[in-house]
Order: structure tokens, then C-alpha cells, then sequence
């Protein structure tokens, strides 16, 4: 699928940097099958380009969730941030508009190892907000773990993220084919 008229956007939100990674890395494999962009969430307009027919929304578990304002003050004074506080992918999803439905949706987050077992995922958390908006999900929501709070995330869950992003982009062609494939079903 190299139409330019298709395109897949994440969304993603990072404290320590980890979150960040892990989305570059799922772009790298969504990229072959759809050209995709990569927005830090606070730099995210509230509506999405026509063309963005895939939106992929990731974000740090805080709290067996997605975050809040003071989960992230927290972090903030755990250690160097790379984003600002004051957005998180809670309030984005939020304030989504309406139009913004044509895409559909798949989330993922990032959790610590050592507590693995532990109920709670800002990936799940999400995907639920998204289908409350109306969304359609096109795959199970996903973890990436990292070593500690503020990392590292290693390279073996770097390569696990290109390989989701490989699958969602297989999801993805699957989802909008039959209509590419057969155009004259749609006057039929
Ligand atoms: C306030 C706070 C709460 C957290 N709660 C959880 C949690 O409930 N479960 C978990 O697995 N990790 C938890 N973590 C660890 C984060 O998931 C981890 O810092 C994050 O995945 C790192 O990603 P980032 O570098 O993109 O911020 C928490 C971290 C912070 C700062």
C-alpha cells in the first residue's frame, strides 16, 4: 500500500524517553506498508488530517493506567523529562474531534519488567477512552516493558515494537484492501 492518499500517524506520549523509543521503533515497521509520522503528544493538533486513515496512540503505564497530571509531576521529579507535563495522551484523547473517527485506532504502552504481573496497562486504559469516542480497533493493545522507571528500554523490546508495528500495518492493508481490491462493489 504506497497510496498517498493513506496515511498513519502516532501519537505518543514520554517521560524518560522510553515511550518515545518504542514509538519510532513501531514506526519503523509500520512503515512498510503505510507511510506513518511521529507527533509527541503535546504537539498534536486535536483533529487528524483527512489522510490519516491509521492512528496509533502509546503512552507510560503510571498508576495501573494511563497518566494523570500529578503521575506525571511525579515522574518529573524522579528525574530529566523529555516532554512537558502538562498533556498527557489521557486529555488528548479527550478533547479528540469528532471528524477524527474516519481512523481507526491501536494502542500500546511501555510498564516495568519487575512488575510485569501486575494488573493495569495505559494501553488498554486507552483503547477503551478511544472505543467511549467511537473508534474502531484494529489490534490488541500492547506492552513494551522497560528495565527500571525512567529505563532503559532494551533493543530485544525495541525489535518487539517493529515487529507490532509490522503486524498493526498488516491489520491495516487487511482493513482497507477489499474496498482498494474490488472498487466496483461500492456501486453494486
Ligand atoms: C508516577 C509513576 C507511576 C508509575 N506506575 C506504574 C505502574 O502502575 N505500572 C508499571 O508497570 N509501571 C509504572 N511506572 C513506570 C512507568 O511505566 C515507566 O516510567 C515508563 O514506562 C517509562 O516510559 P517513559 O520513559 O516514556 O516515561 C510508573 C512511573 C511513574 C513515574
Amino acid at each position: 500500500m504506497s497510496d498517498n492518499d493513506v496515511r498513519a500517524l502516532i501519537v505518543y506520549e514520554s517521560m524518560f524517553g522510553n515511550t518515545e523509543k518504542v514509538a519510532l521503533a513501531i514506526r519503523d515497521g509500520l512503515e512498510r506498508a503505510v507511510d506513518t509520522d511521529v507527533v509527541r503528544v503535546d504537539r498534536c493538533p486535536a483533529s487528524l488530517p483527512h489522510d490519516v486513515r491509521l492512528l496509533v496512540v502509546g503512552g507510560p503505564t503510571h498508576a495501573f493506567s494511563m497518566s494523570r497530571a500529578s503521575t506525571r509531576a511525579d515522574a518529573s521529579s524522579q528525574g530529566d523529562v523529555v516532554m512537558p507535563a502538562k498533556t498527557g495522551i489521557r486529555e488528548w484523547i479527550d478533547g479528540l474531534a469528532g471528524g477524527s473517527r474516519r481512523a481507526v485506532v491501536a494502542t500500546f504502552d511501555t510498564r516495568v519488567t519487575k512488575v510485569r504481573r501486575l494488573p493495569g496497562s495505559a494501553a488498554k486504559a486507552a483503547v477503551r477512552a478511544l472505543r467511549r469516542h467511537g473508534f474502531t480497533t484494529i489490534a490488541d493493545p500492547s506492552s513494551f516493558y522497560v528495565d527500571d522507571s525512567i529505563g532503559p528500554v532494551s533493543d530485544a523490546e525495541l525489535e518487539r515494537a517493529r515487529e507490532w508495528g509490522e503486524l498493526v500495518g498488516r491489520e491495516l492493508r487487511q482493513f482497507i484492501s477489499p474496498i482498494r481490491r474490488h472498487p466496483w462493489r461500492r456501486s453494486a
